[in-house]
Order: structure tokens, then C-alpha cells, then sequence
């Protein structure tokens, strides 16, 4: 799979004038223009690059924040979850509702989903009452949920087939960086659609990487979780051993913290994981979904990954001591009870 990337580095909104696309010519002046002007105008005037009604699926964790994000820059938004009440707070604000994924597709120029997993995506996506059945010609649909290649180019047929267009657009980081705009959107299939929300993409997001063909955003998110999923559990070891050999697993965060294996991660959760707290803000059960699909992805191109195939044995481990909607972070427990056996 050939990834031809274009990076479009995110201008601190607090310093935004510009679009991206003409910044580099006068940057000290946008720069220095802007330096005094309020987060909330920076924000409309993003908006303000999107006229069209903004539709967004899935009220979770991470939808709402971003669903939120783009109704405080000024979006005219309609929104949909599946439990419903999880959609009022959006509408006491003064989103729109609708009753189900097609209507608000068919109501919508641009559609959002931020779904669970494959099967919602789909589901949401294709099924009964399904967005593409509201999807046609001029309208676009933004799947930035976390799921595999294949659910992502089984999306992009459904949408295809409508006259619609398609984007994948997963997103790097996790409640704080949603309620901030700081996420870091991977996206790939129609580049006119990349172009015609990029303004929608910077309100919720700090950058946005454009990766071609639909599957490379997909395949890029599974493979940074991955990642991320290996060093939680083992950042969790480390922990578990230097409290084992009489250390303060405190000192142990903050050496971390200053060395070359440094990570915010580490810094942000290594204090609760320390007291055994888990404030959930990805839940353990979507990073054992990750790994599980990075490692169908890995098996797709025969590539050996035995860290990660371990670790997602251990977030398995976790999910059955009833730890799923607890922080990932949680994984550490799993450690100790086998530390018990
Ligand atoms: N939390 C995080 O830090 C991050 C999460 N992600 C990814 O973003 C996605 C959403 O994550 P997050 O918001 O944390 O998850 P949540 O579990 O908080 O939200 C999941 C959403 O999916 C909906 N949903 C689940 N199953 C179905 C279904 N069968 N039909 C319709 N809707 C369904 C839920 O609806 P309902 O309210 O009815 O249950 C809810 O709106 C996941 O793919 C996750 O991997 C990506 C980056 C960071
Ligand atoms: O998918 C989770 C994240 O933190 O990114």
C-alpha cells in the first residue's frame, strides 16, 4: 500500500488569519495580526469557510465534544445518536435533530459518524434507515471512526454508489484533545471532500494528514493504536515491577517523564494508574479493538507483530474482569491478578 501523504500543519487558532493554503506567503504578518484576536472569532471565521448543514452520528465520548467544537464556530448542526438522551445536550445548545441516520444525511450537506467500531459504522453507514439511504450527488459523508481497511472501503461503496462522496478521517487523541480541537485527523478517499471540509477538519482538529486511497487513513489509525496499545501495557510492567522491587512507582513516572522514552501518555495517566484509577477517557474495550484489528491488518501483509499480539492479550485479560468501559489504562489490572495467579 503506497501512502503519498500530505501533511497540512495546524496554525495555532490564536494565530490563525489565513487559509492553511495561502499561509506560507505572508506568515509573520498573519502571525502577528492575529496574535490579540479571541479563540471564539478564530472559530467562526473557520465556520465561516463552511456554509453548508453539518450532520454528525454517534454522541459519544468523542462525537460530542466535536459535534459541540463545531456548533461553538458558528456550524448549523444536526445530530444523531442511538440512545437519544445522549443528544440533548447538543439540542439544548441548539442542534437539530433527527430520528435517524438517513434523515439527518438527507438533511445535510456534509455528514459526520464517530461510531464504536466496524459493525456500528456499518450499520450506521448502510443498514435500515442507514445515512446512505439520505446520501446522493453533492452531498459528502465523513466516517471518523476507528475501524479496519475492509469496513472502511465497504462504507465508501455504499456512499459511492449514492453519487456521494467519501472520506475516512480517523482521529489521533482521545476526550481532551476532542473537547480542545486538537485531534489529528488521518484521512484518505475523495479529495474534493478533504478540501471542502478541511475548514470543518481544523475546528475539531490541530492538523490533518491526507493519505490517498480510502483504507490508508484506516490502516495508519490501526497502526499508531498499535503502538499505543504496546507501550500502555508495557509502561503498566514497568510500573508493576518497580513497586515489586521496593521502588515508588511515582519516582519511576517522573524519570520517564524526563528521558528519551518520555510521552505525555505516560505523564497524563501514570499518576491515577499509580492510585489505581482509571477516569475513563478511551475505553479499554476500543484500544482491544484496535490491536485486534492491527493485527488482522498485520496478518493481511504476513507481517510478524508478537508485541502487540501480546499485549492484546492482555487487554483480553482485562475485558474479562469486567473492565471494558474503564480507561485503557486499566490494563494494569490485568497484571496484577496475573501476578496473583
Ligand atoms: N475515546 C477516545 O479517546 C478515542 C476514541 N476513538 C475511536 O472513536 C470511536 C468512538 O469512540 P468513543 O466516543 O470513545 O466511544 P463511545 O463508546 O463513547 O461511543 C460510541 C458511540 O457509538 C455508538 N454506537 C455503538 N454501537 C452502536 C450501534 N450498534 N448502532 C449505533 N450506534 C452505536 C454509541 O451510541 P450509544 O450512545 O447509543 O451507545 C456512541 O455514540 C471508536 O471507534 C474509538 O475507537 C478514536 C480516538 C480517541
Ligand atoms: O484512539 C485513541 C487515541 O487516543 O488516539
Amino acid at each position: 500500500m503506497a501512502l503519498s501523504s500530505t501533511f497540512c500543519p495546524r496554525i495555532p487558532n490564536k494565530f490563525r488569519y489565513t487559509p492553511i493554503s495561502s499561509f506560507p506567503s505572508k506568515p509573520l504578518l498573519s502571525l502577528s495580526f492575529r496574535t490579540f484576536a479571541s479563540l471564539a472569532s478564530d472559530a467562526s471565521s473557520q465556520a465561516d469557510k463552511f456554509s453548508g448543514r453539518v450532520g454528525f452520528l454517534g454522541l459519544g465520548i468523542m462525537g460530542a465534544p466535536m459535534a459541540q467544537n463545531l456548533m461553538k464556530a458558528g456550524c448549523d448542526v444536526t445530530v444523531w445518536n442511538r440512545t437519544k438522551s445522549k443528544c440533548d445536550p447538543l439540542i439544548n445548545l441548539g442542534a437539530k435533530y433527527q430520528s435517524s441516520p438517513e434523515e439527518v444525511a438527507a438533511n445535510c450537506d456534509v455528514t459526520f459518524a464517530m461510531l464504536a467500531d466496524p459493525e456500528s459504522a456499518i450499520d450506521v453507514a448502510c443498514g435500515k434507515n442507514g445515512a446512505a439511504s439520505g446520501m446522493g450527488p453533492g452531498k459528502g459523508y465523513v466516517d471518523v471512526s476507528t475501524v479496519d481497511v475492509s469496513t472502511s472501503k465497504l462504507i465508501n461503496e455504499h456512499i459511492k454508489a449514492t453519487g456521494a462522496l467519501f472520506l475516512e478521517a480517523p482521529v489521533s487523541g482521545s476526550k481532551k484533545p476532542a473537547e480542545d480541537g486538537q485531534l489529528i485527523f488521518l484521512t484518505a478517499g475523495d479529495k474534493s471532500l478533504y478540501d471542502s471540509v478541511a475548514a470543518l477538519l481544523d475546528i475539531m482538529g490541530k492538523s490533518r494528514f491526507y493519505l490517498g486511497e480510502v483504507g490508508n487513513g484506516a490502516a495508519m489509525k490501526l497502526v499508531v493504536n498499535m503502538i499505543m496499545g504496546s507501550m500502555m501495557a508495557s509502561f503498566s510492567e514497568g510500573i508493576l515491577l518497580s513497586k515489586k522491587v521496593g521502588l515508588d512507582p511515582n519516582v519511576l513516572v517522573e524519570v520517564v517523564s524526563q528521558g528519551a522514552i518520555s510521552a505525555p501518555m505516560y505523564s497524563l495517566k501514570g499518576p491515577s494508574m499509580v492510585k489505581s484509577l482509571y477516569p475513563t477517557a478511551f475505553p479499554l474495550k476500543h484500544q482491544q479493538k484496535d490491536l485486534r484489528l492491527a493485527l488482522g491488518l498485520a496478518e493481511s501483509v504476513s507481517q510478524s507483530t508478537p508485541i502487540a499480539a501480546a499485549a492484546n492479550e492482555l487487554y483480553k485479560v482485562a475485558k474479562s474482569y469486567g473492565l471494558s468501559d474503564e480507561d485503557f489504562s486499566a490494563v494494569i489490572e490485568a497484571l496484577k491478578a496475573k501476578s496473583q495467579d
